[in-house]
């Protein structure tokens, strides 16, 4: 069953264009010329229930807006998007219940008040029982370790605590379709690899779904199978971590350990050669190629160790974002209307 169903979604923003100086002030004051900011144009993708999906993009990219039109927070300029089989921007009560957005540099908890007030509005908002209310912030706490920290201020959690309570929170209402903008921003490694555990764990016992934008890859690695990149508002990845080195990323690196150093001529007849420090040598492989020439350098060479490593993905996200910024840059983005 698909829980998101995008097609063809676009969103402009019409912004107001200022000439400079009296007369642009007064040009502007009379009669307004708008441009058309173009942050998301013509995506299409189906998230299947249960996913977690990495939505990746530089800054800019559109990544925020497509995540406020999916959870009805903006109307699309045109297309069409289901979520839980709900019109977003219709904004029904059925829908409301079936989702949440969490939006890292946002909050919803009342600063001054102690988290668990704020959790009971929220329960009171939906119509939670009381057992219900006392099973899932129990349940919750303790899946985030925030044991002890619901009775205190928000303002006085430290913003890994926070974050985990604005989850809780977002969470309260067991959403079947979770909307995540950044949810690690700023936390440290140890709040990171929490908040990561605490979405696997939610993932896993309700089914949900889950998509989340990201700047640390390690959010990415860690709980998305499968990512979508995106760049000046257009898609131009969609699929398997895998599927993304293997198509963007296709060479390896084979590392040995030479029994004895050997000159870089007689080296490099075996491929083209990375570097060399002393007795290690690395080469970089066409996927092709690996076999046949790691078979050579095993019958040819005098060999104590050979390892064959991918990129890392974030090279190969880097390298790509790299790229689509220098093409866009190359393309005029916007319309004056
Ligand atoms: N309300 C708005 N009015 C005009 N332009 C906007 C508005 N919101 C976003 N934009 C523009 O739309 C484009 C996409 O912005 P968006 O916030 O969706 O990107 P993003 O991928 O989430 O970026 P980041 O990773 O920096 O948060 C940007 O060029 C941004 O300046």
């Amino acid at each position: 069953m698909l829980a998101v169903e995008v097609e063809h979604l676009s969103k402009n923003y019409p912004v107001a264009v200022k000439d400079p100086g009296l007369a642009g002030v007064l040009k502007h004051f009379f009669r307004r010329t708008y441009r058309d900011v173009k942050a998301v144009r013509d995506i299409s993708f189906t998230i299947a229930s249960g996913e977690i999906v990495g939505f990746l993009g530089p800054n800019g990219a559109g990544k925020t807006t497509a995540l406020k039109m999916l959870s009805g927070l903006i109307y699309p300029t045109s297309g069409r998007v289901h979520v839980a089989g709900f019109v977003p921007y219709r904004r029904e009560r059925k829908f409301l219940r079936k989702m949440s957005l969490v939006m890292g540099q946002k909050q919803q908890l009342l600063w001054d008040l102690p988290a668990i007030d704020s959790l009971r509005i929220n329960a009171a908002v939906y119509e939670l029982t009381d057992a219900e209310f006392r099973q899932r912030v129990g349940e919750f706490t303790e899946l985030l370790n925030l044991e002890g920290k619901l009775s205190q201020p928000v303002r006085k959690l430290s913003l890994g605590e926070r974050m985990k309570a604005e989850l809780l929170a977002a969470l309260l209402h067991h959403p079947q379709v979770l909307f995540l903008d950044e949810p690690t921003l700023g936390l440290d490694v140890n709040a990171q690899e929490a908040v990561r555990g605490f979405l696997r764990a939610y993932n896993q016992r309700y089914r949900a779904t889950i998509l989340l934008t990201s700047h640390y890859m390690a959010d990415v690695t860690a709980l998305c199978p499968r990512a979508i990149l995106i760049a000046k508002g257009n898609i131009f990845f969609d699929g398997s971590l895998d599927g993304l080195q293997a198509q963007f990323a296709p060479y390896r690196e084979v590392k040995v350990e030479l029994v004895q150093p050997l000159p870089e001529e007689k080296l490099s007849a075996f491929g083209e050669l990375q570097s060399v420090d002393g007795r290690e040598v690395r080469f970089c492989v066409l996927r092709e190629d690996l076999t046949a020439m790691t078979a050579r350098l095993l019958g040819q060479l005098d060999l104590l160790d050979l390892t064959v490593t991918d990129p890392p993905i974030e090279a190969t996200i880097g390298r790509l974002f790299r790229q689509s910024n220098q093409s866009s840059a190359e393309s005029a983005a916007d319309t004056v209307r």
